[in-house]
């Protein structure tokens, strides 16, 4: 089920928190909306779920406009950050809960959650109550429990917020395998740029309340349309007065076409990447920048600290001004 947002403007008192927001969620696709905090993704996720309403603007659900239903009648499931399990009820109860009150037939409500708790891979916690899950397992519940309704989209905000760094990347993990498998329609908000990468398909970045670009993560990642989104996407550095990777940045002990004089100041090595770091002398300025480098191409210029080098940005190489 595709959604669309069209020139979604919302504003808390004095403080417009979305801008002139468009954005297409294409029907069966993973989206994440990426940005700094504050920057809207919960209030734009609160609007597509009904939850907001926008000053104006529309939200078309599969081309139905869907600016005035309530959210019960949108056909979607959110899962929030911290996600409220009912405390009394089994972990089966907790996923059979939206059929229960759905009314629909008990054979078939076992069957849907089994199915469901196999899917999370909780089928044998079953009879466990949520105190006695983890939180990496609580969430997966709280997915299967809004997968139960078999909503047509799924909202998810930062669904994995509140966990450890190891357990957010075995369940970003799971998110993506899951999503093959059922193909709903899902935008999740995260503010980690790893975690959007890694999972979605398509990439809206949202700052200041405004769209800054939209996209698959490779194109984002590697022809970001501004300063901005090249920092927040992944690691930059500055040569030239032009912002790059620091892994398109090419290092020869011999100056070349359009090559800038460098002297090494540090070598840090992080297994096979090797960071090296440098001072550019640039219009009479020194700065410090650095480049990533593998190990072979290290020991070709023979790189320590002191040594003089000279950078430019590899010929395929994305940039943009600096500022
Ligand atoms: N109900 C509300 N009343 C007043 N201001 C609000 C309300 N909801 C959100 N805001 C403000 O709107 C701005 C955007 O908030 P929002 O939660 O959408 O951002 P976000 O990108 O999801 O940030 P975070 O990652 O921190 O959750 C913030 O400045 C926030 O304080």
């Amino acid at each position: 089920m595709a959604i669309e947002i069209r020139e979604v403007n919302k504003s808390f008192g004095e403080a417009a928190v979305l801008r002139d927001v468009s954005v297409d969620v294409t029907s069966g696709s993973l989206t994440a909306l990426l940005g700094p905090s504050g920057g809207g993704k919960s209030t734009l996720l609160r609007v597509i779920a009904g939850l907001e309403r926008p000053d104006s603007g529309q939200v078309l659900i599969s081309g139905r406009d869907a600016t005035r239903l309530p959210p019960q009648r949108r056909g979607v499931g959110f899962v929030f950050q911290h996600y409220a399990a009912f405390k009394h009820m089994t972990v089966f109860d907790n996923v059979a809960f939206g059929l229960k009150i759905r009314k629909r037939p008990k054979d078939e409500i076992r069957r849907k959650v089994e199915e469901l708790l196999e899917l999370v891979h909780l089928d044998r916690f079953a009879a466990r109550y949520p105190a006695q899950l983890s939180g990496g397992q609580r969430q997966r519940m709280a997915l299967a429990r809004a997968l139960a309704v078999e909503p047509e989209v799924l909202l998810l905000d930062e669904p994995f917020g509140a966990l450890d760094a190891q357990v957010r990347k075995e369940l970003r993990t799971w998110l993506r395998r899951l999503h093959d498998e059922v193909h709903v329609t899902t935008v999740f908000v995260t503010h980690d740029q790893e975690e959007a990468i890694e999972v979605a398909d398509t990439i809206v970045v949202l700052a200041d309340g405004v769209v800054q670009q939209a996209g698959a993560p490779g194109d984002i990642y590697d022809n970001p349309a501004s300063p901005f989104v090249m920092r927040f996407l992944g690691p930059v550095t500055e040569i030239g007065g032009r912002l790059l990777r620091p892994h398109d940045v090419e290092v020869s002990t011999e100056p070349g076409p359009d090559t800038t004089p460098a002297v090494i100041t540090r070598v840090v090595r992080l297994g096979f990447e090797i960071r090296v770091e440098f001072k550019v002398r640039e219009t009479g300025e020194e700065r410090q920048a650095w480049a990533q480098l593998t190990r072979e191409s290290v020991e070709r210029i023979r790189a320590e600290s002191g040594t003089e080098i000279h950078v430019r940005p590899a010929l395929s190489a994305a940039t943009v001004p600096a500022s």
